[in-house]
C-alpha cells in the first residue's frame, strides 16, 4: 500500500505540473530555419522554477555560423543550465536569436525539432535502433545507415561481428542496453539525419571513455563541418581546439575568445583551469601556442 502510495504522489505531481504554453501554428518558423546557425543571446538569466533562484545572470555573446564553441567551468558554474536555456527548456528572461528569431516567439515543438541537443544522458525509446533514429519515419534506410556509420556507432563493436549494430538491432526502455557513451553516438546518429545547423552537445561525465569521446569530436569535426556547435565540456581536451572557448563562473559569462587568446591572458579563468589540469602542455598545443614561447614569456604560471 506504501509503495503505492508513492506512485499515487508522483502521478499527482506530474497532474499538478506547471504546464508550457501550448505551441501554436503561429509561431511555426519556416522549414528551413535556422539556415546558417547565427546565434546571439541578448541579457539572458534562467531559474528553474518562475520565481526561483537564478542560476544563470544577464549572459549576453554571439556565436557565428558554423563556429565551434566550448562551454567550460566548474561544478555548479551553469552549464548544462545553458544549455537548457537556448531551447527553453527552463524559465529564462532575454533574448535567444536563431538567425535573427527570438525563440520566446518560436513554437516549442518547432524550436525542438530545428534545434538539436545531445543531453548528458539521452533518452532511448524501445523499439529498434531505426524507430530510435528515426521516430517518425521519415528518412530511408540509405540516409539512416549514412548516419550511423558517420557518427562512428558500425566502429563501436566492429571487433565482436555476433553483436554488430544495425538498423534492427533492439534497444530495450531508455537505452538500457547500451553504453552511456554509445547512447550519446546514437543521438549523434540522430542529430546527424536532421542536419540540423545548431548542435548543443552535453558532454557526458566520468561515464563516458576516452576514446568514445575522441569518437564522438571526430565525427562532429568531420559530419557536421558547416554546423554551428556547442559542447559543454568536462573534459579540457575535449574542446582545446574549438574556435572559442566560453567560460562560465557561478551562472555569470566571464570569459569568452579563442583558446590561444584566453591562454594568453594573464590571470585569465581558463588559463587558471588549463594550468590545473595536468594535460596544460598538451591544451597549449592544441590551442596553437608553444608551451615553450608562453614560458619564456612567462604566461604559464
Ligand atoms: N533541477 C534543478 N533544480 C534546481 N536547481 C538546479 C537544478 N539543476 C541544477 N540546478 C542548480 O543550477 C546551478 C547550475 O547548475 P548546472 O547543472 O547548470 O551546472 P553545471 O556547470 O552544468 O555543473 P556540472 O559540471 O556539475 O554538470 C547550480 O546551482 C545547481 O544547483
Amino acid at each position: 500500500f506504501e509503495v503505492s502510495c508513492n506512485s499515487l504522489e508522483r502521478i499527482e505531481n506530474y497532474v499538478n505540473c506547471e504546464q508550457e504554453p501550448k505551441p501554436t501554428e503561429a509561431g511555426k518558423p519556416p522549414a528551413y530555419w535556422p539556415s546558417s546557425g547565427h546565434l546571439v543571446v541578448e541579457k539572458l538569466s534562467a531559474s528553474y522554477s518562475n520565481g526561483g533562484e537564478q542560476v544563470l545572470h544577464d549572459l549576453s555573446f554571439e556565436i557565428k555560423s558554423g563556429e565551434r564553441v566550448g562551454v567550460v567551468g566548474r561544478t555548479g558554474s551553469g552549464k548544462s543550465s545553458l544549455t537548457l536555456s537556448l531551447l527553453r527548456l527552463i524559465p529564462t528572461k532575454g533574448s535567444v536569436m536563431y538567425d535573427g528569431l527570438a525563440t520566446e516567439h518560436v513554437n516549442l515543438n518547432a524550436l525542438r525539432n530545428h534545434i538539436t541537443i545531445i543531453p548528458q544522458q539521452p533518452d532511448l525509446l524501445s523499439g529498434t535502433l531505426r524507430d530510435n533514429l528515426d521516430p517518425f519515419g521519415e528518412y530511408d534506410d540509405a540516409v539512416l545507415n549514412d548516419a550511423l556509420r558517420s557518427s562512428g556507432l558500425y566502429n563501436v563493436q566492429a571487433e565482436n561481428e555476433d553483436e554488430r549494430i544495425t538498423l534492427d538491432t533492439p534497444v530495450s526502455s531508455g537505452g538500457g542496453n547500451f553504453s552511456l557513451g554509445q547512447r550519446q553516438i546514437i543521438a549523434l546518429a540522430r542529430a546527424i539525419c536532421r542536419q540540423s545547423k545548431v548542435l548543443i552537445l552535453d558532454e557526458a561525465t566520468a561515464a563516458i571513455d576516452h576514446s568514445t569521446d575522441t569518437m564522438i569530436q571526430a565525427s562532429i569535426r568531420a559530419e557536421l563541418r558547416d554546423v554551428t556547435v556547442i559542447t559543454v565540456a568536462h573534459r579540457l581536451k575535449t574542446i582545446g581546439d574549438s574556435d572559442k572557448i566560453m567560460v562560465l563562473d557561478a551562472g555569470r559569462l566571464v570569459e569568452f575568445d579563442s583558446p590561444s587568446k584566453l591562454l594568453k591572458k594573464k590571470d585569465g579563468f581558463f588559463k587558471s583551469l588549463v594550468d590545473q589540469s595536468g594535460e596544460k602542455e598538451q591544451l597549449y598545443l592544441m590551442a596553437g601556442v608553444d608551451p615553450k614561447e608562453a614560458e619564456k614569456h612567462s604566461w604559464f604560471s
